[in-house]
C-alpha cells in the first residue's frame, strides 16, 4: 500500500521570536490539515518530529499536536528523533504506518526553535547528536566536526574550497526565491569565497558561509493511503523510501565515504525501480558545503574525490543536469532541526505538483529525491517522490 502527501503548510523559517514549539506545532498542523482537506477527526495517527536537546524546555511534546483541533483527542501520537534527520524519520514512520495497512490519514509534523538558546549553548546541545565519548570536547559544536572532515577531505582530494564556496553561493542563491527561507540574499560566489568580517572562520577551512543556519520554524504533511489520494485535490506519491543508520563513533568508518547515504539511496531508487539519472531534482542535506559535496559522491552522481565536478560544470545548478537544492536547502532557507526533514518532502511536493513559488519551480518536475541526514551520515534518509498517478 502506497503513501500519499495530500497537503501540508510551512511556516516561514528565522528567528521567530514572537512563536513557541506549541504555537508553530499548532500552525502547522492546522495548515496541512485545511490544506488537504482532511477534518481532523479523520486521522488515524500523528508523528511529530522534534529534536530539543535542550532547545526548549518542553519534553513530551507529540501531545502539543493535539492543540491544532479538540477532534485530535484520543489520537495516537508519538514524538520519533533522529538528530538532523528527526523530521524524515518522522515522515518515514507515517509511511510505515501506511503501508502497513494500519492508518489510512497520518497527520506528520517537524518543529525546533532554536533562536532562543545563547550561542555557545547551541553548539553543546548539538552536539549531543555526536559520539560523546569521541566528540563532546569539539570546538565550535558540529561545524568542528565537519571542519574536521573537510580538513581530512582536502589531505586526500585536495583543496575543495572554490567548490565549496560555488555551493555555498548557489544555494543563497537559489533561496532568493524561497518565501519561506530565512536567508534571501544572493550573496555570490567572491563572498563566499573570501574570508572576511562577514565570512569568518568558523571550523577548518569552513567559513561562516559553508554553515547552515540557526532556525526555528516547523512544517507538516498529510499523509494518505490510495483510496483517499485519488479524492484529494493533490498528491504526491511516496515511490521508494530508503533508511541506514550508521555506526555513530566516526573512529567505525571512513568518514570521508558517507557509506550510509550510498546505502539508503541504493535502497530508495531500487524500492522506486527507478535511476539517479531519472530524478528531475534533489533536496539534499547541506549542513555544511562539504556535506553537499561528498553527498554528490555517495549519491552516484560522481566518483569518490570527484564531486567539486557536479558544481563546476554546472549540473547541480538549479538549470543544470540534476539541480540540487532548489529550495535553498539548510543553507539559505535555515535547518531547524526537528523540521528540516519534514520540510524537504513539502518543498519537494510542491515542485511536483507545479505549487512551487514562481523562480524555484523547476519545469517539468516528474520525479524528486530527498536525502536528510543525522549526524556525520549516522541516520540516513532517502524518500523518491512523484506526482500520484
Ligand atoms: C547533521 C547536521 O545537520 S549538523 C548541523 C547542525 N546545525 C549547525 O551546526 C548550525 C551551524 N551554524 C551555526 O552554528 C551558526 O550559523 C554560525 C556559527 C555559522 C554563525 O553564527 P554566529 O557567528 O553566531 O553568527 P550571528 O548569528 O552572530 O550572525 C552574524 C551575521 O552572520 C549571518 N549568519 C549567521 N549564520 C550564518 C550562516 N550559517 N550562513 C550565512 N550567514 C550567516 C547573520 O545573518 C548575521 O548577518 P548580519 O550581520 O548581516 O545581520
Amino acid at each position: 500500500m502506497s503513501a500519499n502527501i495530500v497537503g501540508w503548510a510551512h511556516t516561514p523559517f528565522g528567528k521567530l521570536d514572537t512563536e513557541t514549539v506549541e504555537s508553530l506545532v499548532v500552525k502547522a498542523a492546522t495548515g496541512a490539515l485545511a490544506d488537504a482537506g482532511v477534518s481532523a477527526g479523520d486521522v488515524d495517527e500523528i508523528v511529530l518530529g522534534h529534536f530539543n536537546a535542550g532547545f526548549s524546555p518542553q519534553d513530551f511534546t507529540a501531545a502539543l499536536v493535539l492543540q491544532a483541533a479538540p477532534e485530535l483527542r484520543f489520537k495516537p501520537a508519538t514524538r520519533v528523533e533522529n538528530a538532523c534527520a528527526t523530521g524524515s524519520a518522522a515522515v518515514h514512520q507515517g509511511v510505515r504506518a501506511i503501508a502497513s495497512g494500519a492508518a489510512r490519514i497520518v497527520l506528520v509534523v517537524g518543529v525546533e526553535q532554536m533562536t532562543r538558546t545563547p550561542g555557545p549553548e547551541i553548539g553543546r546541545n548539538l552536539l549531543r547528536a555526536s559520539y560523546l565519548p569521541e566528540d563532546g570536547e569539539t570546538a565550535g559544536g558540529f561545524a568542528g566536526i565537519f571542519g574536521k572532515i573537510a580538513q581530512a577531505y582536502f589531505q586526500k582530494y585536495g583543496d575543495a574550497s572554490d567548490a565549496l564556496a560555488m555551493i555555498a553561493a548557489k544555494n543563497h542563491r537559489n533561496g532568493v526565491a524561497n518565501p519561506y527561507a530565512q536567508m534571501r540574499k544572493d550573496v555570490g560566489y567572491d563572498f563566499c569565497r573570501s574570508e572576511s568580517e562577514k565570512n569568518p572562520f568558523v571550523a577548518g577551512p569552513l567559513k561562516r558561509t559553508d554553515c547552515s543556519l540557526v532556525s526555528d520554524g516547523a512544517a507538516a504533511l498529510v499523509l494518505a493511503d490510495a483510496d483517499t489520494a485519488r479524492s484529494a485535490r493533490k498528491a504526491v506519491s511516496i515511490r521508494g523510501t530508503g533508511h541506514a543508520q550508521d555506526f555513530l563513533p566516526m573512529s567505525r568508518r571512513d568518514i570521508l565515504a558517507f557509506e550510509g547515504c550510498t546505502v539508503a539511496w541504493q535502497r530508495a531508487l531500487a524500492k522506486a525501480g527507478v535511476a539517479l539519472s531519472d530524478l528531475s531534482f534533489v533536496e539534499t542535506h547541506d549542513c555544511f558545503t562539504i556535506a553537499e559535496l561528498i553527498e554528490y559522491e555517495a549519491m552516484g552522481l560522481t566518483p569518490k574525490g570527484q564531486g567539486a565536478r557536479a558544481i563546476k560544470e554546472g549540473w547541480t545548478q538549479k538549470d543544470g543536469r540534476l539541480p540540487v537544492n532548489p529550495s535553498g536547502g539548510l543553507k539559505a532557507k535555515g535547518h531547524p532541526i526537528g523540521a528540516t526533514g519534514v520540510s524537504m518532502h513539502v518543498m519537494s511536493a510542491m515542485q511536483l505538483v507545479g505549487e512551487a513559488p514562481e523562480g524555484m519551480q523547476i519545469r517539468d518536475a516528474r520525479l524528486a529525491g530527498i536525502f536528510n541526514m543525522g549526524g556525520a551520515a549516522v541516520a540516513n534518509y532517502v524518500s523518491i517522490l512523484e506526482p500520484f498517478r
